[in-house]
């Protein structure tokens, strides 16, 4: 299994799973892909194995270059600290309808079941090559707290992560800023999160910085994050298809990674049917999908912050997908896409793209709605991002669509307290372990969204 990047043409250098994930970005800029998909061995003999079983097996399918027995023992350990058994469990809303809820990690966000694998990786990888790395992270809000999560007091690795100012909760931003690790740095961005993700992108760029500190990336440009995030995918479609239909997903949506995982796990084999990108106001994704025209304008601030995204590093995979891995296309999208200017996708692109992939926006009084209507409905409480799928869920079913559907529950609502409380009158409250959070002393340096004031930074991490 060898890795290629999605702005290299054919017949360039490939890459070993370990190599893509120190190596985060691509040397070209482009994202790593595999050359081709792996799939899962007796795949219906998977359901009602362990989460942790199955994600060593989607783990070893993309990454034989792992010593043997590694994959088991860092999925073991990974999820052994999730607060459900089932790590990812299923819960029923309607008929034919579920959450998937990705919120039992120590961070109470989805990101925690790829970081917490990842960070055991990172660990043992560095260890083999007896080397150190610094990870620069941009975050919207959660990425952070569960990279910090997994990352911290590990002696090979410092970790920077970039969260925009006054851009994203409380909650999220303490579970970053109340760490005390001597090899974490919070820097609060004057700027929106395009802006962190950017600056991430210009220092993977800068060569000799790159080499100087040792750079290394946890956002799901690196490949490893989505490789991690398809195995709930495979256990949840598992599960629900039993040889029957296969089963639709609705994905809150920003970055892309996580409803590319769903790709993922579907072209290993896994009954994975419609993926439906679920955005908020910020909605150039859905406008995409629906036109064909890819056309930035501008990011609103909204109450589900972590979707406030313009820029979704992942779309890059989908376009390589779409275009039958033709680099030289994904090339010319992605230098229009540089320059701050739109993109339109050729009808071929949008007639590939549109056979697996639907997509819904919600506006921040759909939004609302769909917080206080399930709470009506079912008594569950769930956070603005997760109700940015149930809209668009809803809606999917008003079109047509039939079969098992499965919504990502990516975040607890006590992440999102003052949007949950504003929508339904009742502010969820965090679990008994994090007591102490709302009260700890913060920590983070505000820089303005400048690449010499921040590679400065870094480097004085990398230093420590
Ligand atoms: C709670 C939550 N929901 C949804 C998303 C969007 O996921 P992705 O960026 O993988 O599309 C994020 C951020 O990544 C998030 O933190
Ligand atoms: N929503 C994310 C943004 C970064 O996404 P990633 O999946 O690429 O790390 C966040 O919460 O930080």
């Amino acid at each position: 299994m060898r890795y290629r990047s999605t702005r290299a043409d054919p017949g360039g250098r490939t890459f070993s799973f370990t190599e893509v994930m120190l190596g985060g970005l691509a040397p070209d800029g482009g994202l790593f892909l595999p050359e081709s998909w792996p799939q899962l061995d007796d795949v219906e003999a998977l359901a009602g194995k362990p989460f942790a079983e199955v994600s060593a097996r989607v783990l070893q399918a993309f990454a034989p270059d792992l010593p043997g027995g590694e994959a088991e023992a860092v999925a073991q350990a990974a999820y052994a600290r999730f607060g459900h058994p089932a790590v990812a469990p299923l819960v029923q809303h309607g008929a034919d309808d579920f959450l998937l809820e990705l919120f039992h990690g120590p961070t109470l966000a989805f990101k925690d079941v790829a970081m917490q694998l990842l960070g055991r990786l990172f660990e043992r990888a560095l260890e083999r090559a007896g080397r150190r790395m610094t990870i620069v992270a941009a975050t919207s809000g959660d990425t952070g707290g569960a990279a910090i999560e997994a990352l911290a007091g590990l002696s090979a690795v410092r970790v920077c992560v970039l969260h925009p100012k006054g851009r994203i909760s409380e909650v999220q931003r303490r579970f970053m800023t109340t760490v005390t690790a001597p090899n974490v740095l919070n820097v609060a961005v004057e700027g929106t999160f395009d802006d962190c993700q950017a600056l991430v992108k210009a220092m993977f760029a800068d060569d000799a910085f790159r080499d100087e500190v040792s750079l290394g990336a946890v956002n799901s440009i690196n490949w490893a994050r989505i490789v991690a995030q398809a195995a709930y995918y495979v256990t949840s479609s598992l599960h629900l298809a039993r040889g029957g239909a296969p089963v639709s997903y609705c994905v809150p949506t920003g970055n892309f990674g996580d409803v590319f995982a769903g790709l993922v796990a579907k072209r290993m084999g896994a009954p994975v049917g419609r993926l439906i990108v679920a955005t908020n106001e910020n909605d150039i994704l859905d406008r995409a999908l629906r036109t064909g025209l890819h056309e930035p304008k501008g990011v609103a601030a909204t109450t589900s912050p972590s979707m406030d995204i313009q820029v979704s590093s992942n779309f890059e995979r989908l376009l390589f997908e779409a275009s039958d891995g033709d680099a030289a296309t994904v090339r010319a999208l992605m230098a229009h896409q540089a320059g701050g200017r739109g993109f339109d996708l050729s009808a071929a692109m949008r007639s590939r793209i549109g056979e697996e992939f639907s997509s819904y926006a919600a506006s921040g009084e759909a939004v609302d709605a769909a917080m206080r209507d399930v709470r009506e409905a079912t008594g569950m409480t769930i956070d603005p991002h997760t109700a940015v799928g149930l809209h668009a869920a809803a809606q999917a079913r008003e079109d047509g669509l039939e079969g098992p559907l499965v919504t990502l529950a990516t975040a607890h609502p006590a992440k999102f307290p003052d949007a949950v409380e504003a929508a339904t009158g009742y502010r969820p409250g965090l679990p008994p372990r994090l007591d102490g959070l709302m009260g700890a002393k913060e920590r983070y340096d505000a820089l303005p969204a400048d690449l010499g004031v921040v590679q400065n930074a870094v480097r004085e991490l990398a230093g420590r």
